[in-house]
């Protein structure tokens, strides 16, 4: 594998960079690294920070310099990058890379790529004052820009350091498929998932397959993937049938699923909300006497496809029950995906009154096209947990007009540039995008796959 290791120097240690290039060179003669002079140290904090928030290692260099150049010297691995031993080259190579919205080349001078790393997107010519400078987030009290600082913790106060995706491509996005994808292409889809870094991906539903034909392979499904090391793979029972078949078939963490709609509640489980809830009641005593952990959605948070607009107090009502009777986890679902951060906020205001907020998760659907700034505002106001779907596969069955679910790969951009930890390698997660839409014979559903193929 392909190692890049990174050294931070002065501009005017020429010579020392030279030094630390055949030094590094010696140590690992496969690997690729780049040098950049950075002049100043607050740039060396930035272009660490920035790294950091793409989820690269940094660490000290295998060899020593004896001179302390502020950041010192870092290494990084774990990322495949370009084989080129050339600066330049690899300069290129990891632009291409790292800003994949850019597919033209040009001379890059110094400002242009501190330019960069500060998350702008644009050419420029080092005009500073219109940067939001997202990367300085967690080093304001170091930095002497006082106007874009306040702004920003104003904006960004209370977000969250680590965001949790729970992928639920293999469940949610495929479960509305018209064709039967097969249980192998479902098995390498999972495994896929777990390999990008997404440590909770949801693997399949029990249900009736009389009401969900695309996931009447469920047991094969949790039988070939119930050993993966680490992996956490919910599955969805909507009762002690699908409970008790979830269990036999290897299951170690279920969800069920209720409603804040009295409407969608029939159409979706045929049953009332109360009915609803009584049922759970079983299913969720069952599952902790197991310690089996158990997640519960509320779906209609925002409307109902029936019934119109949700209001707040329901959504936190059923919520509260789900949380009250033993769930880990509520996850809030924008089912039609109608939300825009006005409905949103006062949505997530009630729930947070009943249910602790490092319990909640949201779930958007990307219908009107809201699910990001729906995210961010989650974000906000203090989430940290996000459902999304690879390739923004989704929609329900049972839910006319529900489209897709947000992509994971456009979550993950998004978070990679507020610099919020996710653990998830983008790279790979666009490929494994590319891997289920060339298996469904259709185009990706994310905005960020669509960007870097252009
Ligand atoms: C809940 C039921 C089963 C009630 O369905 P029902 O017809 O009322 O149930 P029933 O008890 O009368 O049983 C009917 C048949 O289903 C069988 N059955 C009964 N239970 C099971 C089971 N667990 N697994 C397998 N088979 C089952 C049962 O054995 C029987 O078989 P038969 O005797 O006719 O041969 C049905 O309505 C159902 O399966 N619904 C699931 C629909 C679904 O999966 N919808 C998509 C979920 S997505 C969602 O809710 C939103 C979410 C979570 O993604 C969040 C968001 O996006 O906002």
């Amino acid at each position: 594998m392909a190692v890049l290791l990174v050294a931070l120097a002065d501009r005017k240690d020429e010579k020392g960079c030279g030094e630390w290039k055949k030094k590094l060179t010696n140590f690992q003669p496969k690997t690729t690294f780049h040098l950049w002079p950075l002049k100043k140290p607050c740039f060396r904090k930035k272009l660490v920070f920035f790294l950091k928030s793409r989820n690269v290692e940094l660490g000290r260099t295998p060899c020593t310099s004896g001179e302390e150049t502020g950041f010192g010297s870092c290494w990084i691995e774990g990322k495949n990058w370009g084989s080129s031993n050339s600066y330049k080259e690899d300069l290129k190579e990891y632009r291409r890379e790292a800003f994949i919205w850019r597919h033209h080349t040009r001379e890059i001078t110094h400002n242009d790529f501190i330019w960069e790393i500060e998350g702008m997107n644009h050419e420029t010519n080092g005009n500073r004052s219109h940067s939001r400078h997202i990367p300085n987030l967690q080093h304001s009290s170091i930095s002497n820009d006082t106007t874009p600082r306040d702004m920003t913790n104003k904006i960004f106060r209370g977000m969250p350091k680590y965001v949790k995706i729970v992928e639920v491509g293999p469940r949610d996005g495929l479960q509305n498929e018209k064709n039967l994808v097969p249980t192998s292409v479902k098995i390498e889809l999972i495994h896929r998932l777990l390999s990008c870094g997404l440590s909770v991906v949801e693997a399949t539903s029990f249900v009736s397959p009389k009401w969900v034909p695309q996931l009447a392979d469920a047991k094969e499904v949790v039988e070939a993937v119930k050993h993966l090391e680490g992996a956490r793979l919910p599955v969805l029972t909507p009762n002690l049938k699908g409970f008790e078949a979830a269990i036999a078939a290897g299951a170690k963490e279920i969800a069920v699923f209720a409603s804040a709609s009295e409407s969608f509640s029939k159409a979706n489980i045929n049953c009332t909300i109360e009915e609803s809830l009584i049922r759970y009641r079983d299913v969720i005593h069952t599952a902790t006497k197991l310690s089996i952990p158990v997640r519960g959605y509320v779906s209609c948070v925002i409307g109902c496809p029936v019934e119109g607009a949700v209001s707040p107090s329901k959504v936190a009502y059923v919520a509260k029950k789900l949380h009250d009777m033993g769930c880990s986890e509520i996850s809030l679902g924008d089912t039609i995906g109608i939300g825009t951060p006005g409905t949103v906020i006062p949505m997530l205001e009630a729930v947070m009154e009943v249910v602790p907020i490092e319990k909640l998760a949201v779930h958007f659907h990307d219908t009107y096209g809201q699910s990001l700034p729906n995210i961010l505002v989650s974000l906000q106001m203090g989430i940290s947990i996000v459902d999304s779907s690879v390739a923004g596969l989704g929609g329900c069955p049972y839910a006319k007009g529900a489209s897709g679910n947000v992509a994971t790969e456009d979550v993950v951009y998004m978070l990679n540039g507020l610099g919020i930890k996710t653990n998830v390698d983008l790279t790979k997660l666009l490929q494994t995008g590319e891997f289920i839409c060339k298996n469904l014979g259709r185009p990706s559903g994310s905005k960020v796959a669509v960007a870097a193929k252009i």
